[in-house]
């Protein structure tokens, strides 16, 4: 059990794309909570929901996208100042808008498209400071360069008056990390944030996070492919298929007992993890369009454990151990019997 206070608690969570064709369920009954000072990773192939999940807790999810009525992403932030939760899920516009960029903010894999071109890097800095707390500008700009020797910028003072275009990308991506560290955020959303990177950035800016999460007890929700990122960082992982997630566990517990089928086919398909001369296998076929999900199981097409009963319902949550939960009917009725394979 974490002795670490939860900073959001996601229950439920349902976010479908209204489109011509029908609903697409982008994410479709997603749950996890996230504690102070942890970092969970999130996982999985491409189109399983990671981004969208992370859009809903911003508040940035737009039509024809809808968060579906009953869906809860509870913000315990507003617990401390003596508030209820906030469920994000049905917030106003204002209320998120107090929150986003302040206690929750975000660093995206592409920072070049998320800083504004003709606006230098201190200033972008400076006004985000500005918009949420009352400083002088002064004192924002003294912050700023601050903000920029933290992340591991040389010569600050010089690179708080560059322009976007005069920076390198690990620098640019260097320069959101300091924007969104600037409000001591509880909890920090990072989408991808090394994919665009050469291996040192990778590395400076993974040391760079944990260094945030230990200082500062940030919260950190990490989106990655990268089981090896994911190695390195993270204290938790949630494994996520077609919108759900499918298995939950402590980082260290992930890797040694994979439970669900779809973890161990991604741990198999994964080249940094493989032992050299260990041949890699691919998951066959692809994550199911979110407009036509099966009956049974989402997995079950391509799982080679599956059964008629997997096709034929959902499974539900089966607890391994405390904090490791997996979503597959293999596990259903004995508590820790391995899938052959791993
Ligand atoms: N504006 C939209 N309209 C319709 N469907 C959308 C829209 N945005 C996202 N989706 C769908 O939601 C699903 C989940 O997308 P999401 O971007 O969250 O996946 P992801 O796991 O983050 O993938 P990636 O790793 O490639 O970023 C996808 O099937 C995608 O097609």
């Amino acid at each position: 059990m974490s002795v670490n206070k939860k900073v959001i608690r996601v229950e439920d969570l349902r976010v479908y794309f209204h489109t011509k064709k029908g609903d697409s369920k982008a994410v479709d009954g997603n749950h996890f909570t996230m504690y102070e000072n942890e970092t969970l990773a999130i996982v999985g192939e491409s189109g399983c929901g990671k981004s969208v999940t992370a859009m809903s807790i911003l508040g940035l999810v737009s039509k024809p996208g809808e968060i579906m009525p009953g869906s809860k992403i509870e913000y315990m932030g507003n617990v401390e100042r003596g508030e209820q939760g906030l469920n994000l899920a049905t917030a106003t516009d204002e209320e998120i808008r107090n929150i986003r960029g302040n206690e929750i903010s975000m660093i995206f894999q592409e920072p070049m498209s998320s800083l504004n071109p003709v606006i230098k890097v201190g200033d972008q800095i400076m006004e985000n400071i500005m918009i949420h707390e009352d400083v002088s500008k002064e004192e924002a700009r003294k912050r700023a360069i601050s903000l920029l020797g933290d992340v591991g910028i040389s010569r600050p003072e010089k690179v708080v008056d560059n322009y976007p275009f005069q920076l390198s990308g690990g620098m640019c991506q260097r320069v959101m990390i300091a924007m969104a560290l600037s409000c001591n955020p509880k909890l920090l959303i990072a989408d991808e944030p090394t994919t665009a990177l050469d291996v040192t950035i990778q590395a400076q800016i993974l040391s760079l996070m944990n260094k945030l999460k230990e200082e500062k007890g940030t919260s950190i929700m990490l989106i990655t492919h990268d089981l090896g990122v994911v190695a390195q960082v993270a204290d938790n992982v949630n494994v996520m298929y077609a919108g759900k997630v499918v298995e939950t566990a402590p980082v260290k517990e992930l890797f040694e007992n994979p439970k669900h089928p779809y973890t161990i086919g991604l741990m198999n398909s994964m080249p940094s993890l493989a032992e050299d001369g260990e041949r890699l296998t691919t998951i066959e076929g692809s994550v199911p369009n979110p407009l036509y999900l099966p009956k049974g199981c989402y997995f079950a097409d391509r799982c080679p454990h599956a059964t008629e009963r997997c096709r034929q319902g959902q499974p539900t949550d089966t607890k391994i151990k405390s904090r490791h939960h997996v979503w597959c009917f293999l596990y259903e009725n004995e508590n820790d019997e391995k899938v052959e394979g791993k």
